[in-house]
């Protein structure tokens, strides 16, 4: 909602109120309208003043709404362009945030003074949608089409000093912005609004206008492959060029329209929430991150190139230092790496993901922290492309580790020739219609940084390849079950990956970072498809994603049917913030929800019909029971199929 309070001094106060970050439902919108409305037919109001209550201006749109039928007029750009029209000046008081929604409410204010630690920006194509409530075209007119189209795409939010700087507010202020709002208010009482109306000011004129539109097409669709956002927030800015302002609205309306009804915005919003939902954890004996208190860690092991190249030197690192926790999203710099706290409260030998992003939206490592009183090793993920590094927390239990280190291992064995064969079809792959072929692809250059030698050696002490192999044993078969000894016959060759200079790619040099296709691997394919009999065959785009994908999520219905993992949410987050999942695709459960359950299950009786040496393929119980309700939605999982006894 949203209070009107009748000032002295001729002064009216609208005041949005809705916790936690005075989002805008229907009913603050109403509520905004009537404030304005009321100050307009109150004679003895001469100016306006509009703030958020508990030193938060705005957040925007409340999110929730995005999947309601209101999204597609919430009638905030009407309200926008009232206050803009209004005669009555109307002065935006802003602290803590305006960002999104918030921010066009402020746009649409003739004045904004702002705290300046407010953090203001259109987040809005971070969430698959754009600025359509006039933002896109208004920021052009007010602070030109580079800095517009920078903050417009990129989503970034900004700080109330720059903000002045690019001309979005008017003033920046160390006290309480209200207070210093109404005063000024007080000052303003009978100027002319014509100039202060950013709908009739025209988009600053630069020489190489479309030269820059180009450039800019180019940076995002480089940036953000995939993404269908970015390059529609250009599309409405481009609009603020081409038309006057009624023209502009109406372009970016049904550009709004569009990406609103996209399932790539859907599947960011998802995101969105679901990362909020992961940090929420707590054990089944009440300790949760908001509990958990932080601790500082003095001994640390760093493993890993990267942490090396931190360190001087490319193997393992035993580190003294002081380590200090910090809160989730707290953002820190890469050279204090952290840990999360609630591992330390909780008894030993817990095993802890971190799921890291970088701050500059590149996905890295992310590893596993084990500790215990005897085994003080922690393996970190660390960053160098970046200074600053963001963390999600989600809670796993003990053996977790083992199960998700082999999350992708187990869905992989079941895939692997399949995999092989995407990896020679490398241009192939290219054209591929979807971006999620590329974490399998991916697999393929984290395993030759690892070290193909790393899992060789796991799987010499199980027994699966090298002396203790029983002699006579079927080259690919264990037991019943399918094997693909590749990956041995490739250690066997002395093919390691980066460090060898080859594993399943080429290097420059032994250590190298430039890697091309190797054409040795196609004649060893050959040449391997002949000594086994394997009759080559064309398999597939639909084979590959299905087989390859479906067994993946497979694995992770199991482990939710195991009380593994807390909710398909969390295993989501750490396929988003791990194995850099495109985020416009939601997570692996988000995208099953989507794909249907129930075809799921069918293709996977398929496969595992067509191959049942391969147990990856065969469907899990969890998937069947919920299959059996249709394609029910993913909040509501858990309650149909029953929520398993937590091994959290
Ligand atoms: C025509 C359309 C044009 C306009 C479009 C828009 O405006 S689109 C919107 C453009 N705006 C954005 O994209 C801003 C998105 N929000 C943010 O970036 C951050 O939440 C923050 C910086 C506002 C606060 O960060 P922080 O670390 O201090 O806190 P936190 O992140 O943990 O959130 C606290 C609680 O608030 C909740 N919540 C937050 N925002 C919204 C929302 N808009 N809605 C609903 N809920 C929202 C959040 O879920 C959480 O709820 P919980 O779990 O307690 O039940």
């Amino acid at each position: 909602m949203a209070e009107y309070l009748r000032l002295p001094h001729s002064l009216a106060l609208i005041r949005i109120r809705n916790p936690p970050v005075n989002a805008i439902s229907p009913a603050v919108l109403y509520g905004i309208k009537e404030g304005l409305q009321k100050a307009v037919s109150d004679h003895t109001v001469k100016a306006i003043v509009i703030s958020g209550a508990d030193g938060k201006f705005c957040a925007g749109v409340d999110i929730h709404v995005f999947s309601t039928p209101w999204s597609s007029d919430t009638g905030l750009g009407d309200l926008v362009d009232e206050m803009q029209r209004n005669k009555k000046p109307v002065v935006a008081a802003i602290e803590g945030m305006a960002l999104g929604g918030g921010l066009e409410l402020a746009l649409g204010s003739h004045y904004r003074i702002a705290h300046v630690q407010t953090e203001t920006g259109f987040p809005e194509v971070t969430l698959g949608i754009l600025p359509g409530a006039r933002g896109t075209q208004l920021l052009p007119r007010l602070i030109g089409i580079p800095a517009a189209l920078d903050l417009i795409t990129s989503g970034r939010c900004i700080l109330a000093g720059e903000a002045f700087k690019l001309g979005i507010l008017d003033k920046v202020v160390n006290s309480d912005p209200l207070e210093k709002g109404i005063k000024f208010a007080r000052t303003i009482l009978d100027q002319p609004l014509e100039c202060r109306r950013i709908m009739n000011k025209t988009v600053p004129n630069v020489p190489n206008m479309d030269a820059i539109f180009s450039e800019v097409f180019a940076k995002v669709r480089k940036q953000y492959p995939g993404y269908i956002a970015p390059e529609t927030c250009i599309r409405a800015v481009q609009a603020s060029v081409k038309h006057p302002y009624e023209v502009g609205i109406k372009e970016e309306k049904e550009l709004a329209v569009y990406l609103v009804e996209s399932g790539q915005a859907r599947a960011l919003q998802y995101a969105f929430f679901a990362e909020r939902n992961a940090n929420k954890w707590s054990t089944p004996s009440g300790v949760s991150w908001k509990t958990a208190s932080v601790r500082p860690i003095s001994l640390v092991g760093v493993l890993g190139k990267h942490v090396g190249e931190f360190l001087d030197s490319p193997h393992l690192h035993m580190v003294r230092a002081a380590i200090y926790l910090v809160p989730s999203g707290v953002k820190f710099c890469g050279k204090h790496i952290a840990v999360l706290a609630p591992l330390i409260l909780i008894q030993v030998h817990e095993l802890f993901i971190l799921c890291v992003r970088t701050g500059d939206g590149n996905f890295f490592f992310f590893f596993f922290v084990v500790l215990g009183p005897e085994l003080r090793t922690y393996t970190l993920s660390h960053s160098t492309s970046s200074q600053l590094i963001e963390m999600e927390n989600i809670l796993v239990p003990r053996g977790w580790g083992e199960v998700v280190s082999t999350f992708l291992t187990i869905s992989n064995n079941g895939t692997m020739n399949i995999h092989v064969q995407v990896l020679c079809r490398h241009t192939v792959f290219s054209s591929l219609r979807d971006s999620i072929y590329v974490i399998y692809i991916r697999n393929f250059r984290v395993s030759d940084l690892a070290g193909l030698d790393v899992g060789w050696k796991g799987r010499k002490g199980q027994g699966l390849t090298g002396p203790a192999l029983p002699p006579g044993t079927p080259a690919r078969k264990r037991g019943n079950i399918r094997y693909c000894p590749i990956p041995d016959i490739l250690c066997e060759s002395g093919r390691f990956g980066q460090k060898t200079g080859k594993g399943w790619y080429q290097y420059d040099k032994p250590l190298g970072r430039i890697h091309k296709p190797d054409p040795w691997l196609s004649k060893f394919l050959s040449q391997y498809r002949e000594t086994y009999h394997i009759e080559p065959r064309v398999i597939s785009q639909d084979e590959i994603l299905e087989r390859c994908l479906y067994a993946l999520i497979n694995e992770a219905f199991r482990i939710l049917g195991e009380g593994i993992a807390a909710s398909p949410e969390h295993i989501d987050v750490i396929y988003l913030h791990g194995y850099g999942w495109p985020r416009y695709r939601g997570g692996p459960m988000f995208y099953a929800s989507t794909v249907g359950l129930s075809t799921i299950l069918e293709k996977l009786q398929k496969y595992y019909r067509q191959n049942p040496d391969i147990p990856q393929l065969e469907p899990s119980n969890y998937l069947k029971k919920l299959a059996a309700h249709g394609n029910p939605p993913l909040k509501e999982w858990q309650r149909l199929a029953g929520t398993p006894s937590s091994k959290l």
